[in-house]
Parts: C-alpha cells; sequence; structure tokens
C-alpha cells in the first residue's frame, strides 16, 4: 500500500452523492495524476459513487473513508476497494481488516494512540485532524520519537501547508479535501488545482 502512496502523495478525499459527478470530478484528478482517491462514506450513494468510480477507471487506487464500523470493511472490499481508511482506530476494526485481508489505515493523533496501533503491528498511520493536533510541527516531533512509523496525515491540509508535510521524513503521503469543493469549484477550477499540485510533487 504505501508504495502506490509514495508515486502519487496526494490523496484526494472526496465526499460524492451523485454518481455523474464523481465520475467526471475522478477522470479529472486521474488524468492529471492523482491516482489515489479516498472517498468518504459520508452520503448516502457514496457506494454507488465508489463502485461506479472502479468500475470506469481500473488504473486508480480507490480506498473508503470514513470507515468506523467493522461491517463496511467487507462491504468496501466487495465492491472493489483496495484500501479502507479510519479517523480512529478500535482493536476490532483492526481485526476484521487483517481477516479479510484488507489494506487498512486507522487514525491516530496522540502518542498513546499512536502506541496502541504499533502494539498492534501498524506502522502506517493516519494523522487525524493534523491541522487540530499541532500540524506539521506535531508530526516533525514524532519524528524523533517514533521513527518507524510513518504517516498519511489528514484534516486541515491546504495549498498553504501541504508541502511542508510532504517535506517531513515520517510523512509518505497525505489527504485533504482542499482540490475539490464541488459547491465553490468548477471542473475548470478542480484541474487547474490538481495541476497545480502535481506539478510540485
Ligand atoms: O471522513 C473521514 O473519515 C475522514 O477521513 C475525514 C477526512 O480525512 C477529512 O474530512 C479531510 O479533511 P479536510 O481536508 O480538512 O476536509
Amino acid at each position: 500500500m504505501i508504495n502506490e502512496f509514495k508515486n502519487s502523495p496526494v490523496i484526494p478525499v472526496l465526499t460524492f452523492n451523485d454518481v455523474n459527478e464523481s465520475l467526471k470530478i475522478s477522470e479529472i484528478l486521474i488524468q492529471e495524476g492523482l491516482t489515489n482517491l479516498e472517498i468518504t462514506l459520508r452520503t448516502p450513494n457514496a457506494m454507488s459513487c465508489i463502485e461506479a468510480i472502479v468500475k470506469e477507471f481500473p488504473m486508480a487506487n480507490v480506498g473508503a473513508g470514513t470507515i468506523i464500523k467493522k461491517e463496511q470493511l467487507l462491504q468496501v472490499q466487495n465492491i472493489g476497494c483496495t484500501f479502507a481508511v479510519s479517523p480512529g482506530a478500535t482493536s476490532s476494526l483492526i481485526q476484521e481488516a487483517k481477516r479479510i485481508d484488507m489494506n487498512y489505515l486507522p487514525g491516530a493523533s496522540t502518542p498513546s494512540e499512536i502506541i496502541s496501533l504499533i502494539e498492534d503491528g501498524i506502522f502506517f498511520q493516519k494523522f487525524f485532524h493534523a491541522g487540530n493536533s499541532g500540524g506539521y510541527k506535531m508530526l516533525q516531533a514524532y519524528a524523533n520519537i517514533f521513527e518507524e512509523v510513518q504517516f498519511c496525515p489528514t484534516g486541515g491540509i491546504g495549498q498553504k501547508d501541504f508541502q511542508d508535510y510532504l517535506n517531513l521524513k515520517n510523512v509518505v503521503c497525505l489527504g485533504g479535501s482542499w482540490m475539490v469543493n464541488t459547491k465553490t469549484m468548477s471542473l475548470n477550477d478542480i484541474q487547474i488545482e490538481a495541476k497545480s499540485i502535481t506539478s510540485v510533487i
């Protein structure tokens, strides 16, 4: 899982409810080189959007976010997700991901949560909510303490600071929703934003 994220280290975190719109936006992002997509399960049609994107763009690495119930892991695997992301973690989520052999990125933000995931053998962790949990300066401090842990910070990251995160030695990739805001951005705006990201990563 880590290698795919290294190849395209900015992961758009997308909240879709309309299948057609989700296909149009995913096409732009993938064409521009943002080939790792995290679709949140926060809308009634999120699963249908994921299913359509997976079918239409087999070259993309499509994962599901907002995994907070263990049964969601099997559901998203069955519709073709290749990874699953949670804002936090519980032992039952971790065990279920292991049982079904799903690439799983659980979340942590405090030292104790990070240690708990280390105890479960998880050395690639989502750092959530990055912006409200000390930002890249906190992750920089964690680099010296948790030398073997690699992070995918997500939450509150934007155009202004994503490169600061990517420059850290303990950051493999990061997630963010700033490049797609369907209320305020046109498809053209999304394309420009995606281009500006891929030109520097
Ligand atoms: O729904 C989930 O499980 C999530 O993972 C939350 C997302 O990571 C954040 O919504 C992304 O944060 P923003 O870039 O600040 O929007």
